[in-house]
């Protein structure tokens, strides 16, 4: 569960969202929407504890993010698969390598127990004939669905951010990273958070929406109160 309570988080001096409530209950999808630099991704880094909040607090399973001592704040961290934009691949490094990384980093997981874990997420994400190509051999949803894998590499994360996960990707690829979203919250039973600009694709991957315009939220809700909605940001939205 992530609860965001009274918000406002910034660079500095600068507030670019404040006062957020919201709430995402365990094994559901929140998606926030809004325009290009509207404070989407920002509420993600509250979420991993990159910012602190200037007012409110973030809690993540009972714990409150700003008051995680630095080791309880890597460990938190690596309960939280993050799906950064575009993917973020390692290049140097095979897929393999990229999604054994953090295994290999952060637990004392021998190479044969790596190995198989890594077989399984990309057999999960339907990308196993890959392991042994390099980032730059994959297509654009081929390098989103690794970078997925990569983020599930924790073994049961509690928390799965997406950060624009189908930007830049044809609508037929795209509709299949959203169904790909919605097997991995099946799966792991996480809460999720998704940050896009695509209303489409928010609907197929959200259970939940809400808007962010001027450093606010406009409105939140299910698909029924989002279609309903009179506010013109919201109406915009859904025009085009
Ligand atoms: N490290 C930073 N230091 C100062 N300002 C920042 C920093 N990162 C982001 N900002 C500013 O915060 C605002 C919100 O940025 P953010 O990346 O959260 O927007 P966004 O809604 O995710 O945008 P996009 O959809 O284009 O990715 C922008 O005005 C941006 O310039």
């Amino acid at each position: 569960m992530i609860q965001f309570e009274n918000v406002s988080l910034g660079y500095g001096e600068k507030v670019i969202v404040r006062d957020i409530n919201i709430e995402i209950p365990d094994g559901k999808t929140l998606v926030i929407l809004g325009g290009s630099g509207s404070g989407k991704s920002t509420l993600l880094k509250g979420v991993l504890g990159l910012l602190h909040c200037m007012t409110g607090r973030i809690v993540v399973n009972g714990a409150v993010v700003d008051s995680l001592s630095q080791n309880e704040l890597l460990s938190y961290r690596q309960r939280i698969g993050m799906v950064f934009q575009e993917g973020a691949l390692f290049d140097s490094l095979t897929v393999g390598e990229n999604v054994g990384f953090w295994l290999w980093e952060h637990t004392d997981m021998t190479d044969a127990e790596i190995e198989e874990r890594v077989r399984l997420l990309l057999s999960f994400v339907g990308l196993i004939e890959t392991i042994n190509l390099y980032p730059g051999e994959l297509s654009g949803g081929m390098k989103r669905r690794v970078a997925i894998a990569r983020a599930m590499a924790p073994q049961d994360p509690m928390v799965m951010l997406y950060d624009e996960p189908t930007t830049g990707l044809d609508p037929f690829t795209s509709k299949s990273i959203c169904d790909l979203i919605r097997q991995v919250q099946k799966e792991f039973a996480a809460s999720s958070l998704v940050v896009t600009h695509d209303l489409q694709d928010a609907f197929r991957v959200g259970d939940f929406f809400t808007f962010v315009k001027d450093g606010s939220l406009v409105v939140t809700g299910d698909r029924n109160v989002i279609s309903e909605s009179s506010d013109p940001f919201v109406r915009t939205f859904l025009a085009v």
